[in-house]
């Protein structure tokens, strides 16, 4: 597959390359056992992850039956990510076809990027034991600006740092946000179906879905082609 049209294509993190939720969820619920609190079930954890990690401990309080804001939070989600950083890939794979799909992309001369609503350093350390912080060379977490998905801001960030334009870029993604965050960066956007997406992905109209990773090269084919 040439790059000509896309040169530049930029991946959202959780619930499209990688399966973290079952880490998730074992930082969630050990920082709810500190504070005496039930953990949650796995499905209900898959429906926190999307707006990055504060989100996730306030909607985990929240089912929990006793709901956290302002420094409360702020104090319970630096807690979650000093539990969360040393465990984040320790049951977190990549899905299948990542790995080779992503190698022979950039082998083909795509430069690719890493736009996520999860925080910058726990997403750096999750690249380098997974062995893709050498395949995705700008990455932009959810707190790298003061905005994150669905503003457009950190993909168009995660564009430039490529050297690229967003004329040049495609996103892939799972979730409601990410194809919100490429519409309104005029980007065209192929969605994964296996993620964490809280609505049916249908209703969002991404220019492809796809429901197997290694499908991507074809997608991105179909798309260029229009
Ligand atoms: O909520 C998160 O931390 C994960 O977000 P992502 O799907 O944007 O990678
Ligand atoms: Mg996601």
């Amino acid at each position: 597959m040439t790059p000509e049209r896309f040169p530049a294509i930029i991946f959202d993190f959780d619930g499209t390359l990688v399966d973290s939720a079952a880490d998730l969820r074992t930082a969630l619920n050990r920082l709810l056992a500190e504070q005496g609190l039930e953990p949650r079930p796995l499905d209900a954890v898959r429906r926190m992850i999307g707006d990055g990690a504060l989100k996730l401990v306030e909607r985990g309080f929240a089912a929990a039956g006793r709901p956290v804001e302002g420094d409360t939070l702020a104090r319970h989600g630096k807690r979650f990510l000093e539990i969360y950083e040393p465990i984040s890939a320790d049951s977190t794979e990549t899905y299948p076809g990542v790995m080779a799909t992503l190698e022979g992309l950039a082998a083909a001369g795509h430069k690719l990027g890493l736009c996520t609503n999860k925080p910058e350093r726990a997403t750096r350390l999750m690249l380098a034991s997974l062995g893709l912080d050498r395949l995705l060379t700008s990455v932009v977490g959810g707190d790298s600006l003061p905005v994150k998905k669905p503003d457009p801001a950190p993909l168009l960030a995660a564009i430039a740092g490529l050297g690229l334009t967003p004329a040049q870029a495609l996103m892939v993604g799972d979730n409601e946000h990410d194809v919100a965050t490429a519409k309104a960066a005029g980007v065209p956007v192929v969605a994964v179906s296996y993620g964490y997406a809280r609505v049916p992905l249908a209703e969002l109209h991404a220019d492809a879905i796809i429901d197997d990773f290694a499908d991507l090269p074809t997608a991105i084919a179909r798309v260029a082609a229009r």
